[in-house]
């Protein structure tokens, strides 16, 4: 069975307000877009993602997604979407609206799940308030039943031929694809909806919507910690940056003690081990190497698992070379190796009084803490 995601894009956002439609305006971090195709891209049901746009927008679609124009109402931007993954090898669709941004993974896998069993399936939350019907000067009119009844709200998931014959066949004026589907007598399973499927509808959803992601954010932390021993030489590099001295410091590449620390914190905020696990010092390629290497790694690494470095701490203790004077260009440097900006990043250094190896002049030593965070 081979699942594509539908994601509807092309609506107007018109109650949402703004300069631009809702879907392309920021929430936390990113766009409300790059969340709800997030949560299809990296979902193991999903082998395939389909953008429905409005032709306006093209410039705003993501890079490495496809997109289709839509139409002027939702199930005509359906409609599009299901006809261009019509010669594909599709056997099932999950239809959602990019407006709800805060869908989990969990809901995805219970509506893909639910389709090995059912030939429709549709999160759905059973009303929990009393029910009014009013009049037009929002007077009470009656009580209505609420047994039975559902918020319907998105993955909604197909047979892929069955939605596609039931939009076809359809007139138009559809609030859903459940209701296309009904309309074609298909049946439809319930699975439970999500409170937190929140869809962006008014100016109020976003800050409700940066709530719920906010609190799913996985924040890590990691720490490092090197020496290196002074050797022969006539300067040390410490945070990429070289500073004259009458000693060099022993190592099997740079030496670079104060980049060391602050990559194995992030190996250790990913548990990853450390730099010796990737970069073996047995290998003979790594001999005198730029650490900038080791740090462009663990960063990348970070990424590729969703991650980004929040922030870096990291001191150097030693009682010479002082590292004062050269702080702010070892802060630029490392800025520049992370992708980071210098106010997020601090090196700062103490001498030990004297004492222990650094204090003895012997070596220097470092400390670093990073935190990664995610998305
Ligand atoms: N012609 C349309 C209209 C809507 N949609 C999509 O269908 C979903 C329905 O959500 P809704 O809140 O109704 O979105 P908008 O139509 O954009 O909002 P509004 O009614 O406030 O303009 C959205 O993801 C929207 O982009 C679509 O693809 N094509
Ligand atoms: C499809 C839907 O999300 C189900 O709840 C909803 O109907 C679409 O949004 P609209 O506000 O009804 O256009």
């Amino acid at each position: 069975m081979s699942t594509a995601a539908l994601i509807m894009a092309a609506g107007r956002g018109t109650r949402a307000g703004g300069a631009k439609p809702k879907q392309w305006q920021r929430l936390g971090n990113r766009r409300v877009a790059d969340w709800t195709l997030a949560a299809f891209a990296d979902h193991p049901a999903i082998d395939r993602i389909l953008l429905v746009i409005n032709p306006e927008d093209a410039a705003e679609a993501p890079d490495g997604i496809d997109w289709v124009p839509g139409g002027a109402t939702r199930d005509a931007s359906v409609r599009a979407g299901l006809e261009a993954l019509a010669d594909e090898d599709v056997t099932a669709v999950l239809i959602h609206d990019i407006a709800r941004a805060c869908v989990s993974a969990d809901l995805i896998t219970a509506v893909a799940g639910a389709l090995e069993a059912h030939r429709g399936a549709a999160p759905g939350l059973p009303v929990a308030d009393a029910l009014w019907s009013g009049t037009e000067e929002a007077q009470v009119r009656g009580i209505v039943p609420r047994d039975g009844l559902y918020r319907a709200q998105t993955p909604q998931g197909f047979r892929f031929a069955d939605i596609l014959a039931a939009h076809r066949a359809h007139p138009g004026g559809a609030a859903d694809d459940v209701a296309v589907a009904r309309a074609a007598g298909l049946d439809v399973a319930i699975v439970s909806g999500d409170p937190d499927n929140i869809k962006i509808t008014t100016p109020a959803d976003f800050s409700r919507a940066e709530r719920i992601l906010g609190a799913r954010m996985d924040i890590r932390l990691g720490n490092g910690y090197d020496v290196h021993r002074f050797g022969e030489g006539d300067a040390v590099i410490l945070c990429g940056v070289r500073i004259p001295f009458d000693r060099g410091l022993d190592g099997h590449s740079d030496a670079d003690v104060g980049m060391h620390a602050v990559t194995d914190a992030i190996y250790g905020a990913l548990a990853e081990g450390d730099i010796g696990r990737h970069f073996p010092p047995s290998d003979p390629q790594w001999k005198g190497a730029p650490s900038e290497i080791f740090l462009r790694h663990a960063v990348q690494l970070a990424e590729q698992k969703g991650y980004r470095v929040g922030n870096v701490d990291c001191t150097l203790v030693c009682e010479e070379p002082k590292i004062g004077p050269h702080a702010s260009a070892m802060m630029e440097k490392m800025g520049d190796i992370m992708g980071l900006a210098p106010d997020r990043i601090s090196i700062k250094a103490t001498t030990s009084e004297r004492l222990g190896f650094t204090g003895r002049g012997e070596g220097i030593a470092a400390l670093a803490t990073a935190t990664l965070v995610q998305p």
